[in-house]
């Protein structure tokens, strides 16, 4: 009888839920359930509190909203019996952290404490921790704290020991009334099984936890504040556990809620893009995922561990059980082509897509792919957003090189597309300079799915082959395939990730080759490329910098 995991994916906006079938990772049917509060950055729900300059909060019912509508949505639609489903997992944003009370109850859904911005979930782009992430890495640096090495030399803002510093810092009454802070992706799990367990990735990548080291010291914690000594012996408290292990079973409850079968696997918890990496079938060393979109995240596996400039962390199990997963990123890609569409775009060429019913970026695309490589005499750095990995700098900006009075729209675009490619090209000469292999590219995320120009610049950028999922929402697709493992053989599943991966990721048949006359060129450019991100990102010129300061 052919079995099925469900697989949840928790994302900025909505949660999409996909029932998979575990014989070829057939996605049967699919849902999505907006989240009613979206992204708290303005008020908070209750007497619309103000937030803060770079606040961003979500609402727990939001993500509890996802299970209690798409999953009987799903289960509606697909016609299957509940029997043959054996087992749910889910992926999220990260670090998406909230602080919860004794029976594991959000503090903002307690009265006492929901009118203060610090009881609610702190969304993993909420950035006004940066002042407390300063000061942790400046504290590790002076102690030569071996933590930092694995993080390209910094903690960000985004993860969970800023987040936790700032709540200590800004409401010491909040930190003190939390029994434990916990990922979303954890205390979700926990919702759906009523056990909390802390996951591997999160932990590795977004709490600074080793699997031998444990956490950062309470002496280094205590430097920071002594009132923060204890902070991973009492509100991280709990036992982390490897990808794909079982957290417990469906809950009478949640079954009741749903119309799934009470006492199936619920898989520990996990990160969007890292989940994405087996269900492209990736289960060893040499390929690079990426998660293309607004950002790129790149996912790498290797079998030692080595510290790579600027890579956002390098955790063992932290992707597949058994190897050291490597996350690295660029901050804006998507978002770059966005902001030239947007801001930069002449009205004919939008009057021009919108009378063949196309979106801008297709014009763009199609006028962009007539040029051949160096033909724009245009050169630029993708710093839109700063630079997240290698040089881990959010005051660089953004540059565009070789303007004339010829310059068109759509050379400009294609400028940008082939300044993201170099981006990459950066990120994996980082690796393979420290002896980590890249052979191969793997693409999932809404980009590859949108520009076929796009993904041949990358490849003849990096000269080296990409394949692209065949998955519509891949990270759910993992999710599933981690549902599978946590199931187990005895219940119709997998034995391990490796297994569930043979037989359910998925990658679309064509691959985009290098095309060798383009690669001559692109050599060239990124030559001049890497001069002008050592120039202006490495200290020899902080034009950018000043500029920002004069803003
Ligand atoms: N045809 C296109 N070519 C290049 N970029 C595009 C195109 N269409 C949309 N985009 C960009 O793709 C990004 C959205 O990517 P997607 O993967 O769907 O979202 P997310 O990263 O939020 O999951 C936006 O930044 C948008 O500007
Ligand atoms: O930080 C990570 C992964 O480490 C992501 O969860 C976070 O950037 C959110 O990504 P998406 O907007 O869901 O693509």
């Amino acid at each position: 009888m052919e079995k099925y995991t469900i697989g949840i994916d928790y994302g900025t906006q909505s949660g999409r839920v996909v029932l998979v079938s575990l014989k070829d990772g057939r996605e049967l049917v699919d849902h999505v359930t907006e989240y009613k509060h979206g992204v708290m950055d303005d008020t908070l729900p209750i007497d619309r509190i103000s937030l803060g300059n770079e606040w961003a909060l979500q609402h727990p019912q939001d993500y509890l909203d996802v299970i209690e509508q798409s999953v009987p949505a799903v289960l509606k639609a697909a016609e299957v019996d509940p029997a043959d489903i054996i087992g749910v997992g889910i992926d999220f944003t990260a670090c998406t952290m909230l602080p919860i009370d004794e029976k594991g109850e959000p503090l903002c859904f307690n009265e006492k404490w929901s009118k203060n911005p610090h009881s609610w979930i702190k969304l993993w782009k909420h950035h006004a921790a940066q002042p407390h992430a300063n000061e942790l890495n400046s504290l590790a640096k002076e102690r030569e704290e071996t933590f930092l090495a694995r993080y390209g030399g910094k903690l960000s803002s985004e993860w969970m020991l800023a987040k936790a510093y700032q709540i200590l810092d800004e409401a010491p009454d909040v930190y003190q009334a939390a029994d434990r802070f916990v990922e979303a992706t954890d205390w979700v799990t926990m919702k759906l099984s009523d056990n909390l367990v802390r996951n591997s990735c999160t932990a590795g990548y977004k709490s600074a936890w080793h699997k031998t080291e444990g956490y950062p010291s309470e002496e280094f914690f205590k430097e920071i504040d002594p009132r923060l000594k204890d902070l991973t012996s009492t509100k991280l408290r709990g036992e982390v556990v490897p990808l794909g292990t079982k957290a417990g079973r469906i809950t009478r409850e949640v079954a009741e809620k749903t119309g799934l079968k009470e006492g199936i696997a619920v898989a520990v918890g996990n990160v969007d893009a890292h989940a994405a990496v087996p269900a492209v079938g990736v289960v060893d060393e040499g390929k690079l995922v990426m998660a293309m979109g607004t950002s790129i995240c790149h996912m790498l596996l290797g079998k030692k561990e080595v510290h790579v400039e600027g890579m956002a962390g390098v955790v063992e199990d932290g992707i597949i059980p058994g190897y050291y997963g490597y996350e690295a990123g660029q901050s804006a890609v998507g978002d770059i082509f966005e902001w030239f569409v947007n801001k930069s775009v002449p009205g004919h060429l939008h009057q021009k897509a919108e009378e063949r019913g196309v979106n801008v970026h297709t014009v763009l695309e199609e006028e962009a792919a007539k040029y051949r490589p160096g033909q724009t005499g245009l050169l630029a750095l993708d710093w839109w957003n700063g630079n997240r990995s290698i040089l881990v700098d959010t005051e660089l900006s953004g540059l565009l090189l070789g303007y004339s009075l010829k310059t068109k729209p759509q050379e400009v675009y294609r400028a940008l597309l082939e300044a993201t490619a170099y981006g990459t090209k950066m990120i994996i000469d980082a690796f393979t300079d420290k002896g980590v292999a890249v052979n191969e590219l793997y693409a999932c995320g809404g980009l590859p799915q949108k520009n076929d120009l796009l993904m041949q610049i990358y490849a003849d950028v990096t000269n080296l082959p990409i394949k692209v999922a065949a998955s519509k929402h891949t990270p759910a697709l993992g999710a599933a395939m981690f549902a599978s493992v946590a199931a187990g053989t005895d219940e119709g599943g997998y034995e391990s990730i490796v297994d569930a991966a043979a037989h359910m990721g998925r990658v679309r048949d064509k691959v985009y080759q290098p095309i060798a006359e383009h690669v001559d060129i692109y050599k060239q450019l990124y030559a001049e490329y890497k001069e002008l991100h050592d120039y202006f990102g490495r200290g020899k010129n902080d034009v950018m910098k000043r500029l920002l300061s004069l803003r």
